[in-house]
């Protein structure tokens, strides 16, 4: 059995319902009062110390995926496994909106493939709308550079059924295939998706089965990077349930690539992601 992560901090007011994790400062649900689930929970999420979430809003952090370097360990950077400090939790009496702040700075974590001195904040804004910022400061002498997604597990009725508007014309590099693209008209998903466009949004998924549309809004970021493994890919994949692959689709804030942030001493810089529903009705 897995060893016990502390239970996550629990927002339940007149505006949503949601919670967040201290390890990772990681979002794990966001529902507008009255509306279903805007996030992906996987069947197989398993809670444990040092292990990431399949859930919500991983903070990838300070490189994504497998890094730039060879060796770099964990995939998608040590932030999003590591125990953040909660510096600060506000309410809104008035609007039911619930403001955390979560800290990581290098004493706390610390990685030989990243030893320059940081601090990191994440400020997760619960309310009618989910609002989360990512703020990375340089505390040390040299500039460094960094990854950095706010990678959103959204929920879906069935990825093969929704349409993603807001990425006509936009370039995009091809994981799946390895090679650069643009992408012209609606996005729909048809197999294994992994694209890092060059596109910050706004970008609309509508959602025929949910019968809902989310609005995802950033500031801050380069690329919108969308994955789904399919049904084959999902099975290699840690803690994803058997029949979730259909469930859900990734639309992640991020800079990577070309975009990889480059800070100098002193300096700070803000990704943001903003997620609102929309219901048919
Ligand atoms: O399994 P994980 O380490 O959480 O990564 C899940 C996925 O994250 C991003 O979307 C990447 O673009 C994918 O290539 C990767 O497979």
């Amino acid at each position: 059995m897995d060893a016990a992560l502390p239970p996550p901090h629990v927002v339940d007011t007149s505006a949503c319902t949601g919670e967040i994790h201290d390890q990772g400062a990681q979002v794990t649900r966001w529902a507008p009062r009255g509306a279903a689930p805007a996030l992906y929970v996987s069947s197989a999420v398993r809670l444990a110390p040092g292990r990431s979430i399949r859930a919500g809003i991983p903070v990838c952090w300070p490189w994504f995926g497998a890094g730039q370097r060879p060796g770099m360990e964990p995939a998608h950077g040590f932030a999003r496994t590591a125990r953040w400090a909660l510096v600060d939790r506000t309410e809104d009496a008035a609007t039911g909106e619930v403001t955390f702040v979560h800290r990581l700075t290098s004493d706390a974590a610390t990685s030989a493939h990243f030893p320059q001195p940081y601090a990191v904040e994440l400020r997760s804004r619960f309310g009618a709308t989910l609002e989360v910022s990512l703020t990375t400061t340089n505390t040390g002498p040299e500039p460094f550079e960094i990854d950095e997604a706010l990678h959103t597990y959204l929920a879906v009725g069935d990825v093969r059924e929704i349409a993603v508007e807001g990425l006509d014309g936009a370039a995009y590099f091809d994981k799946v295939t390895g090679t650069e693209k643009v992408h012209h008209g609606i996005l729909e998903f048809a197999g294994e998706t992994d694209s890092v466009f060059r596109s910050s949004g706004p970008v609309m998924l509508h959602d025929p089965g949910l019968e809902r549309r989310l609005i995802v809004r950033t500031e801050g970021a380069g690329n919108l990077v969308i994955w789904n493994p399919w049904d084959a890919k999902a099975r290699e994949v840690a803690d994803i349930g058997d029949d979730d692959w259909s469930q859900f689709v990734c639309i992640e804030a991020a800079n990577v690539l070309e975009n990889a942030v480059t800070l100098a001493p002193g300096e700070s810089h803000t990704l943001t992601y903003r997620l609102e529903l929309e219901s048919d009705d």
